[in-house]
Order: structure tokens, then C-alpha cells, then sequence
């Protein structure tokens, strides 16, 4: 029999959670065979609906649902968590830039990176979704000191699956057969999509699309915006696509990447690539037994070098800004 685990949802009766909690309770992040007990945060304007979200869980009658937590107070739903997905914020809207949400998620991030480094679990995995994503995870880790950096990521994985998906459209192939697109750097419209090392078929990307042209200019692009395309035709933020890239990302983080292919996740850098050290930058990463590890060795050319600098430099701003609502 296997120990349930738990999974702490933050901001859960937003319309991410909203499609998360139920993929998360069907086995579509920790696989079909892990009991799940959901701990699902939000706040007092909210605690209405989280009520109702609870009220449907408890219908859908799930089997690997082992329980709900369901609270507007940050301890007790922190309490124990293995897993913490943190969609908990403030969504940019229509027109909005990112730095127009940064001064509140800061103070949100900092407050849940303490209850998080009180009461969770010592090797909790987070994943931090609530844009800005990078930076409000860099400001968890700065006050959550016990919870290693290793285990403080934020999600890339829904870039990294638009890329695939533009791929495998443009080229006519099944999803599956397109691999190693890499989305380095920031979670905004500075990320640099990447084919370099990326195929089709196990055959170069570059050889079978056979149109620089497209790949450096309108794939990147469409990449980049594809978050405000779908707010411009929704009027709402990407929810079911985010709900179901978190699930990638955890998933494979906990359970591995496939043999030979990579994934994109946002993790505490290193210096690898000659990024500045502290940031928390998009990198291909493979995982095994839990943890991840940069993919080393990969060639870079100028166009490259030129867009993960300048979306590092981004960070490195966003990082600064963050620094100074601290203040
Ligand atoms: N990294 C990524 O790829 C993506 C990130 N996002 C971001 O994910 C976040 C969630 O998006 P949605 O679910 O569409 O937003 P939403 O507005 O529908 O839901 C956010 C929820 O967070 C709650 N909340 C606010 N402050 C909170 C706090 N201090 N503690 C706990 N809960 C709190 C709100 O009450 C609301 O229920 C947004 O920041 C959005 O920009 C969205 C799509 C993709
Ligand atoms: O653009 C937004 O605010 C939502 C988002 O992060 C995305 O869809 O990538």
C-alpha cells in the first residue's frame, strides 16, 4: 500500500486550480498508482468557491483522493505538504505587464515562503506558476532558507510545450515525435524558444522545417506571445494548458525524464551557460531519482547567446525591482 502524498494547491479556486486539482486527484502528476491528499490554499474573498471546488472533488469520487484540506489560513494548508503548486497571485490582465504585478506578489511570496519553510514537509518540491513566475520563485527561495534550492523551480513547461506544439503543426508529425526544443530564461515574451537542438523524427528540426526564416522570426514570436494570443481570444489567461503542464513538470521531476530527451524547467542557476548564478532561468534539464541536472555541453551560437542574455537581463531587473518592493 502506498503512503499518500500530499499536495498543497495555492490560489486554488482560480481557474488554473480549477483544472489542476482534478488532473492532480486523477493521477495525472504523480502517476495511477499514488494516493493524493489535496491541500488547497486561497483567500477570504475566495473561501465561497474553495468550499465549492471541495464540494466537486468530493462528487467526482476519486479513488486516489485520500483527502481535502481546503483553508484560507497559510499554516494549516502548508502543513506537511510534499508537493507545493503555487498559482496563488495576482494574473496579469489584458494589457498588463508583468512588472504591474510584482510589488503584490512579492509580499505574497515572501509570507507563503515562510509558512512553507514552517510547516511543509523538509523535502517538499515547489513549483512556482503565479507570474512573475521566475522572480516570485526567487523570492521564495530568499525566505525559505531551509528548503533547498534545488527544490524551488517555476514553470517553463507550458512555453516549452507551445513550442513543440508549433513544431509539430508546422511539420505535420504527431506531437511525440518532436523533442529537445529547449525555452531558456525568463516565463515573459523575452524566453527565448530554441530548435537548435531540437528534431523531428530523430532528424535535425532546422533539416526537416528547411525555413530559417520562420524558425528565427515567426516561431519565436508565436512562442513568446502565445500567452497573450490566448487572453486575447479567451479574455482569460491560458488555464487548462497551464493546469496540464504543471502536471509535466512535477511528473517528470519526480518520475523521471525519458531516455534521451530533455525538458524545460525554471531552477536556480548555476553559472551553466555563463548565466548569472542566483537567477532562477529556464534551462533543459533531464531528472532522475527526483532531482534535476542542467544539460551540459550544448553548443551555443551568436543568435543564441544574443536572447539568453537578454532575457537573463531581464531577470536580472525583475530581480532588482522585486528587491526594491522589499524595501
Ligand atoms: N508560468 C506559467 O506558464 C503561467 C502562469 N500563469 C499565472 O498563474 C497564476 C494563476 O492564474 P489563474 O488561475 O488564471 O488566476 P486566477 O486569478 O483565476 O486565480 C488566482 C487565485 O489565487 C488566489 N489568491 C490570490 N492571492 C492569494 C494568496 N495570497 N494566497 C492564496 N491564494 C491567493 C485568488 O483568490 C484566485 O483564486 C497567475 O499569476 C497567472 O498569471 C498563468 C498561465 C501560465
Ligand atoms: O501571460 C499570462 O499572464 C499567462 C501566462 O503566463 C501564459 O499564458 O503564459
Amino acid at each position: 500500500m502506498v503512503d499518500p502524498l500530499r499536495v498543497l494547491v495555492t490560489g486554488a479556486a482560480g481557474q488554473i486550480g480549477y483544472a489542476l486539482v482534478a488532473m492532480i486527484a486523477r493521477g495525472a502528476m504523480l502517476g495511477p498508482n499514488q494516493p493524493v491528499i489535496l491541500h488547497m490554499l486561497d483567500i477570504e474573498p475566495a473561501a465561497e468557491a474553495l468550499k465549492g471546488v471541495k464540494m466537486e472533488l468530493m462528487d467526482a469520487a476519486l479513488p486516489l483522493l485520500r483527502g481535502i484540506v481546503a483553508s484560507t489560513d497559510v499554516a494549516e494548508a502548508c502543513k506537511g505538504v510534499n508537493i507545493a503548486v503555487m498559482l496563488g497571485g495576482f494574473p496579469r490582465k489584458e494589457g498588463m505587464e508583468r512588472k504591474d504585478v510584482m510589488s503584490k506578489n512579492v509580499s505574497i511570496y515572501k509570507a507563503q515562503a515562510s509558512a512553507l519553510e514552517k510547516h511543509a514537509a523538509a523535502d517538499c518540491k515547489v513549483l512556482v506558476v503565479a507570474n512573475p513566475a521566475n522572480t516570485n520563485a526567487l523570492i521564495l527561495k530568499e525566505f525559505a532558507p531551509s528548503i533547498p534550492d534545488k527544490n524551488i523551480t517555476c514553470l517553463t513547461r507550458l512555453d516549452h510545450n507551445r513550442a513543440l506544439a508549433q513544431i509539430s503543426e508546422r511539420t505535420k508529425v504527431h506531437i511525440t515525435d518532436v523533442k529537445n526544443v529547449i525555452i531558456w530564461g525568463n516565463h515573459s515574451s523575452t524566453q527565448y524558444p530554441d530548435v537548435n537542438h531540437a528534431t523531428v523524427q530523430e532528424k535535425p528540426v532546422r533539416e526537416v522545417v528547411g525555413d530559417d526564416e520562420w524558425l528565427n522570426n515567426d516561431f519565436i514570436a508565436t512562442v513568446q506571445q502565445r500567452g497573450a494570443a490566448i487572453i486575447k481570444a479567451r479574455k482569460l489567461s491560458s488555464a487548462l494548458s497551464a493546469a496540464s503542464s504543471a502536471c509535466d513538470h512535477i511528473r517528470d521531476w519526480v518520475l523521471g525524464t525519458p531516455k534521451g530527451s530533455w525538458v524545460s524547467m525554471g531552477v536556480y542557476s548555476d553559472g551553466s551557460y555563463d548565466i548569472q548564478p542566483g537567477l532562477i532561468y529556464s534551462f533543459p534539464v533531464t531528472c532522475e531519482k527526483g532531482e534535476w541536472s542542467i544539460v551540459q555541453g550544448l553548443e551555443i551560437d551568436a543568435f543564441s547567446r544574443e536572447k539568453m542574455d537578454k532575457t537573463a537581463q531581464e531577470l536580472i531587473e525583475e530581480k532588482e525591482l522585486a528587491k526594491s518592493c522589499l524595501n
